[in-house]
């Protein structure tokens, strides 16, 4: 039940203060993406882990793509990711190994990488850490890849940003989850998510 408990109560954040989880705890969270589910045993999920001195540097990078791609990009937006990715007390940096000629389509190695990352999400939260997915455009600058060390075959699939979250934060309010579920009788269902 504590665990049931900690999958229901889980909620991503980036209002993340030090400390990120180390060591054998680190180790850990990381090693539940071992345990995704994963057709082909593929084991497609890379990581790069980005903390310290290293930070800056990588926003750095993430900020010359950002002017690379767009010169009139406007300074608050610069300085609110340069700030993020410098100060975020660690971020993994979520990679791909992708075949795209094995058997398993492509999509399911990246659902695979997805499943992977959920796990670890949950591992966070299991010890008292807590994180959040993002992607945006630096997700999908061959540049930004490419210095984390994804190139082909390998790709970028977002960054998660980690550290501990205040406990006291209100859980964002749950959907209820019959909208999103229905039961088969032969003919097609529809769901209540869809209105
Ligand atoms: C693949 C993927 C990419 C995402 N990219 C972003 C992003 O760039 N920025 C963002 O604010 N949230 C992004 N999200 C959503 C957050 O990770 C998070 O799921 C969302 O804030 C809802 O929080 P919850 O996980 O507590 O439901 C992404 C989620 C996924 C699965």
């Amino acid at each position: 039940m504590a665990v049931l408990n900690h999958l229901l109560s889980r909620s991503s954040t980036d209002m993340l203060a030090e400390p990120a989880p180390q060591g054998a705890v680190l180790e850990d969270i990381l090693a539940t993406a071992m345990r995704a589910p994963d057709h082909g045993r593929l084991r497609p999920w890379r990581y790069v882990l980005v903390r310290g001195a290293a930070r800056p540097r990588l926003a750095e990078l993430i900020v010359a793509g950002m002017k690379a791609r767009d010169p009139d990009v406007p300074a608050a937006k610069i300085e609110k990711r340069r700030t993020r990715f410098s100060t975020m007390p660690l971020t993994i940096a979520l990679g791909m190994h992708v075949r795209p000629d094995d058997k398993i389509p492509v999509i399911e190695q990246e659902m695979a990488v997805a499943a992977a990352a959920m796990n670890i999400l949950n591992a966070l939260h299991a010890t008292g850490f807590g994180g959040v997915w993002v992607t945006g455009d630096m997700t999908y600058d061959p540049a930004v890849a490419a210095a984390l060390g994804f190139t082909a075959p390998h790709r970028l699939a977002g960054f998660l940003f980690v550290g501990t979250p205040d406990p006291s934060r209100p859980l964002p309010p749950r959907r209820p989850v019959a909208d999103y579920v229905a039961e088969w009788h032969g003919t097609p269902v529809t769901f209540g998510a869809d209105g």
